[in-house]
C-alpha cells in the first residue's frame, strides 16, 4: 500500500507545480505584455502630440489611430506569442538536436547540411511577407481612417446624402485591404506547406539513411527509434514555429508601423528656449521679408517678402480675397509652421528663440473661425486655456466673454457637458466659450481667424461685442472676412497673392478708391443680394 501511495503524491505534487507554473507563466506573460504595448502606446502618443503641424497635413487621423490601436495589439499578440510558444519550441529544438547528437553524429550533420538551404529560402520568403504584410496593414488603416473620417463628419455626410457613397468606399477599402490580407494568407500557407514538406522529408531521409547504418552494424535498430522520437519532437516544434512565423510576419510589420512613428523627430521643438517675462512683455509683432510655402506645397509661395508691424496694444485688420495668406499670417505668428526666409519678432525676439510652449500657452491667445471644444463639461472646456485656474477665474473669463449668461441658463451650468466638438452649444456660444477659454491665459497678443463669420448677424453683434471687450490694452490681428467687423481697426491691410497692396485707416483707405474699397462695394452688392433673396 505504501508502495502505491509514494508515486500518487509524486503525481499530485507534479500536477500542482505545473498548476502554479502554468498560472506563473500566463500571469507574467499577461503583464510583460500589457506592459509592452502600454508603452508603447505612450511613447507614440507623445511622439504624435509633438509632431509639427506640417506632419498632421500629412496624416489622416484614422491612419494614426489606427497605429496606436490595432498595430499595437498586433505587436502585442505576436510578442506574446512568440515569447511563450516560440520559447519552447526553441528549447525543445535544442534539447532534442543535442540528443540526436548524442545518438549518431553522423546523421545528425548530414541532416544539418541541408540546413543552411533551409534558412536562406525562409529569409528570402519571410522579407517578401513582412512587404505583403505591411502593404495589408497600410490598406488596413486607411479604410480605419476612411471610415474614421464619415462617421466624424456624418452631418455633412447626411447633408448631401452622401450616406450610400460612403459606404461603397468604405467597402471598397475594405475589398482591398481583405483582398491583401488574402495574398498575405496564400504566402505564409506556401511557407508552411513547404516547411511540412522539407520536415518530412527529413523522417524519411533519417528512415533510408538509419537503415543503410543498421544494415552496416554502424548503430542498433534502438538508436533509430530514439533518433526517429527526437526528429519528430523537433518536426512538431518546428511547425509550430512555422505557424508562429505568419503570427511573427504581422508583429514585425506592425512593430514597424509603431516605431516609424515614435522614432520620428519634430523639427520643431515643443518647449525649450526663452521666455519674456510678463511684466516686461509688450507685444510689438514685426514681420521682417518673410517668405513661406508650406511643406506640403513648397512649390506655391503663400508669403514673399512679407513685411508687417504689428504696434503693442493696437488691432491691426488684415483683410483681402480668399486664398490670398490671411490665415496664413496667423499660423506664422503661433508658429505653427517656421518661415522659409526671414522672420517674425516679439518685441525684438525671433520666435524661433522664444520657447513655443510659452509663446502658444501665455503670450498669445488664438480663436478662429471654427473653434473645436472637447467632450467635457463648459467649465473644464474654459479651464483648457490655463490648467489648474479656480472656478472663480473660469467664471470671469467666460463674464468678459458675454458667456456667463447663457451658461447659467442651462439646467446644468458650468457643468454642461457639450458634446463632441461641442454640437450640443449654438455656434455663437461655441465661440464664446473659446473667447472665454483663450482670455483665461492672459494673453498679451490675440489672434482672431474671421472669429465670426461662421455666425448669423444677431450673434455676430454677441460675439463681436465679447471680442471687443477682450482686445482692450492687446495686440489684436484680427483675420477678416466681413469688412463691417474691421471698420475700427486701428490699421487695416490689405492682401493680394501674398503681398500687402493696401494698408491705412478704414476712411483713408476707402477714399484712396483701390482694392479695399472694391472689396467693401463686392461685399455690399453680395450682402444686397442675400438680403433680396430673403
Ligand atoms: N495646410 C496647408 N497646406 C498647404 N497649403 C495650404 C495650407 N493652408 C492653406 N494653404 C494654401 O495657402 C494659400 C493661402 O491660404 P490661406 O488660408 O492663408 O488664405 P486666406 O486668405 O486665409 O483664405 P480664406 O479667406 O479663404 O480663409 C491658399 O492657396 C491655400 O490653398
Amino acid at each position: 500500500m505504501e508502495q502505491v501511495k509514494l508515486p500518487v503524491f509524486r503525481l499530485i505534487n507534479m500536477y500542482i507545480a505545473q498548476a502554479c507554473f502554468t498560472f506563473i507563466y500566463i500571469y507574467l506573460l499577461s503583464c510583460i505584455g500589457e506592459k509592452v504595448a502600454t508603452q508603447l502606446k505612450q511613447e507614440l502618443f507623445e511622439s504624435i502630440m509633438k509632431q509639427d503641424i506640417a506632419f498632421f497635413d500629412q496624416q489622416r487621423t484614422g491612419e494614426l489611430v489606427n497605429r496606436l490601436t490595432s498595430d499595437v495589439q498586433d505587436f502585442k499578440s505576436a510578442f506574446k506569442l512568440c515569447i511563450s510558444q516560440g520559447l519552447r519550441s526553441i528549447m525543445q529544438i535544442i534539447g532534442c538536436g543535442t540528443s540526436l547528437f548524442l545518438i549518431s553524429p553522423q546523421m545528425t550533420l548530414t541532416m544539418l547540411l541541408i540546413v543552411p538551404t533551409v534558412i536562406v529560402t525562409g529569409t528570402l520568403l519571410g522579407s517578401l511577407l513582412r512587404k505583403l504584410s505591411r502593404d495589408a496593414q497600410a490598406q488596413a488603416a486607411k479604410t480605419t481612417s476612411i471610415g474614421e473620417e464619415a462617421i466624424s463628419n456624418i452631418r455633412t455626410v447626411r447633408a448631401f446624402a452622401m450616406e450610400n457613397e460612403e459606404c461603397e468606399l468604405f467597402c471598397q477599402q475594405l475589398e482591398e485591404a481583405s483582398r491583401l490580407n488574402q495574398r498575405l494568407g496564400f504566402g505564409i500557407g506556401l511557407f508552411q506547406a513547404g516547411t511540412n514538406l522539407f520536415l518530412n522529408g527529413m523522417v524519411l531521409a533519417t528512415l533510408y539513411m538509419g537503415g543503410y547504418l543498421v544494415s552496416n552494424n554502424q548503430v542498433s535498430p534502438g538508436d533509430i527509434m530514439s533518433f526517429l522520437v527526437a526528429t519528430q519532437t523537433i518536426q512538431r516544434s518546428l511547425t509550430q514555429l512555422s505557424l508562429l512565423f505568419g503570427q511573427m510576419v504581422k508583429g514585425l510589420g506592425a512593430g514597424a508601423r509603431v516605431f516609424e512613428f515614435i522614432n520620428l523627430e519634430s523639427s520643431m521643438p515643443i518647449k525649450g528656449g526663452k521666455k519674456i517675462p510678463y511684466h516686461s512683455l509688450v507685444g510689438d509683432v514685426t514681420f521682417n521679408n518673410v517668405t513661406f510655402a508650406y511643406p506640403t506645397r513648397p512649390q506655391q509661395v503663400v508669403l514673399k517678402n512679407f513685411n508687417l508691424y504689428l504696434p503693442a496694444g493696437k488691432t491691426v485688420a488684415i483683410v483681402g480675397s480668399s486664398g490670398n495668406g490671411k490665415s496664413t499670417v496667423a499660423a506664422l505668428v503661433e508658429r505653427f509652421y517656421d518661415v522659409d526666409e526671414g522672420s517674425i519678432t516679439i518685441d525684438g525676439v525671433d520666435i524661433r528663440e522664444l520657447d513655443p510652449s510659452w509663446l502658444r500657452g501665455n503670450c498669445i491667445g488664438f480663436i478662429n473661425q471654427e473653434p473645436v471644444l472637447f467632450a467635457t463639461s463648459i467649465m473644464e472646456n474654459i479651464r483648457y486655456g490655463k490648467p489648474g485656474a479656480s472656478d472663480n477665474e473660469v467664471i470671469e473669463a467666460a463674464k468678459l466673454a458675454n458667456a456667463d449668461e447663457f451658461i447659467k441658463s442651462f439646467p446644468e451650468g458650468y457643468s454642461t457637458v457639450v458634446g463632441e466638438r461641442g454640437v450640443t452649444v449654438s455656434g455663437g456660444q461655441k465661440q464664446r466659450i473659446a473667447i472665454a477659454r483663450a482670455l483665461l491665459k492672459n494673453p498679451r497678443i490675440l489672434i482672431l481667424d474671421e472669429a465670426t463669420s461662421a455666425l448669423d448677424a444677431e450673434s455676430e453683434t454677441i460675439v463681436q461685442n465679447s471680442l471687443d471687450n477682450v482686445s482692450r490694452g492687446r495686440t489684436v490681428l484680427v483675420i477678416a472676412h466681413r469688412l463691417s467687423t474691421v471698420q475700427n481697426a486701428d490699421m487695416i491691410v490689405v492682401l493680394h497673392n501674398g503681398v500687402i497692396v493696401e494698408m491705412g485707416t478704414h476712411d483713408s483707405l476707402k477714399a484712396q478708391r483701390g482694392l479695399y474699397w472694391n472689396l467693401i462695394r463686392q461685399q455690399e452688392v453680395s450682402e444686397n443680394i442675400s438680403r433680396a433673396l430673403g
